[in-house]
Parts: structure tokens; sequence; C-alpha cells
């Protein structure tokens, strides 16, 4: 029976660098972040209801949906993000589930699922073992200024909106520390999969 991994961390601790890793395990994932863009293209019912509730000014010129306004205007706002969240969620959750049992289904080893919201959206109970990709806020919120060339208050309030990555580390099975170099940060991961049962001991 394959082994479901729920990875997860907060904004910007490295999931995606951690997601690649596995790939190059041959271990696939399912991509929460990229499965809550699809769900909202032009067309797809959560777009509509998306354009209903927040107003035609969160769409580009071409009609889809212009993230970056979006973002301004959620994560400033606990309200509006759950409009939001109630609209994408449900959407994102039937997907991840079904890509899951499809892989299952397939006898995959193990098979990763990306969730940024596994612990706020109540999640772990989809997984068997829950990985938490950790840095400390400092790293945290230097890492995502840097790599969205976002100002300290577009920062703060993405972080803001999630449950902090210290809290995370407490409820994880394992924590992978991403503080370091992303070598080290692969040392450690082969060695959980090891402990897991999932890979074989390096030679
Ligand atoms: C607000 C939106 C349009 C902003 O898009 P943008 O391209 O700028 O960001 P992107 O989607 O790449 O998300 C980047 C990161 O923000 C964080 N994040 C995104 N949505 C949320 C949310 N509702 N609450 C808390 N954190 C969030 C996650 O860590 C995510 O990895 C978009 O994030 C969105 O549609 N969010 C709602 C769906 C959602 O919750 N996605 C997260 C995984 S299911
Ligand atoms: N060990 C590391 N050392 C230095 N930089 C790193 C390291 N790991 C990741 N980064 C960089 O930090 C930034 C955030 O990493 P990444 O995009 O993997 O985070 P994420 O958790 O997937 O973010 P999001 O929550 O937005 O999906 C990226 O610019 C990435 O290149």
């Amino acid at each position: 029976m394959g082994v479901v991994i729920g990875l997860t961390g907060s904004i910007a601790t490295g999931k995606s660098t951690i997601s690649q890793m596995f790939q190059s395990f041959d271990i696939p994932v399912v991509d929460a972040d990229i499965i809550s863009r699809e769900v909202v293209e032009i067309g797809k019912p959560a777009y509509h209801q998306i354009v209903e509730c927040f107003g035609e000014e969160i769409l580009n010129e071409d009609r889809t949906l212009n993230r970056k306004r979006l973002g301004q205007v959620i994560f400033k706002d606990p309200k509006k993000r759950k409009y939001l969240n109630d609209i994408v969620h449900p959407q994102v959750r039937i997907e991840i589930l079904r890509q899951r049992d499809e892989y299952v289904k397939r006898g995959v080893k193990a098979v990763v699922l990306d969730i940024p919201l596994l612990f706020e959206s109540q999640l772990a109970h989809y997984v068997d073992r829950t990985l938490v990709v950790y840095v400390d806020e400092e790293t945290q919120l230097k890492r995502l200024k840097n790599r969205d060339e976002s100002s300290e208050e577009e920062a703060r309030d993405r972080i803001q909106a999630q449950i902090t990555i210290s809290k995370k580390a407490k409820m994880a099975d394992e924590i992978i520390d991403n503080t370091g170099t992303v070598k080290e940060s692969f040392q450690q991961l082969q060695q959980i999969l090891v402990n897991w049962h999932v890979l074989n001991e390096p030679d």
C-alpha cells in the first residue's frame, strides 16, 4: 500500500524546493497551488462565483483573474479571504483526492500531496504522514520578499494569513529544516524517506 505524504510549511519556507526533490526520486506530487490555478480558469464554475463576489475590478483586460490584485484584497481582509476560500477550496479538495486515489490505484510506493493550507483547512486526515518544511521566521520573510519582489507589508500580510511556521513544526510527524543549504535539506529528506521505508538506504 503506497504511503500518502502531506507536504506543507508556511509561505516561502521551501515546499516547492522540496517537492522537486520528491520528483527526482520518481515520487509523484499532487500540487494544490497548481490545482487552485486550474479551477479558476475562465469558464470554470469558481471563476464565475469569484467575479460575482469580487467584481470585474479583479479581472485583467483579457478577463483572466488578476491574481496580484485579488491577493492584495484577500490577504488584508480575513472575511474576504474566507469568501474566496469557500469558493475555491471545495473544488481543489475534490481534484486533490481524485489525483491521490488515481496514484494509489496505480500502486505507487508513495505519493505527495503538496498543500500549503494542510493544517489550516484540516486536511491532515487525507494523508498518512505529515512533513513540514521549516525555516525561522526571519529567513521566511527575507526569502518571500526576494522571491516575489514584494513590499514588507505585502509579505507580512501573506505570512499572517497562515498558522505560524513554528506552530506547524509542532504539528508535524517530521520536519525538514530548510534554513541551511538546499543540499542539506536534500540529505534530511533522504533520511526521512529511508526511515519511512519509502527509499532504501543510499549506497
Ligand atoms: C489570492 C490568489 C489569487 C493570489 O495568487 P498568487 O498567484 O499571488 O499566489 P499563489 O496562488 O501562487 O499562492 C502563493 C502562496 O500563497 C499562500 N496562499 C494562497 N492562498 C491562500 C489563502 N487563501 N490563505 C492563506 N495563504 C494562502 C500559499 O502559501 C501559496 O503557496 C491565490 O493565492 C488564490 O486563489 N488563493 C485561494 C486558493 C488557495 O487557498 N490556494 C492555496 C492552496 S489550496
Ligand atoms: N535552502 C535554501 N537556501 C536558499 N534559498 C532557498 C532555499 N530553499 C528555498 N529557497 C528559496 O526561497 C524561496 C521560497 O522557496 P519555495 O518557492 O520553494 O517556497 P514555497 O514554500 O514553495 O512557497 P509558496 O508557499 O509560495 O508556494 C525561493 O526563492 C527559493 O528559491
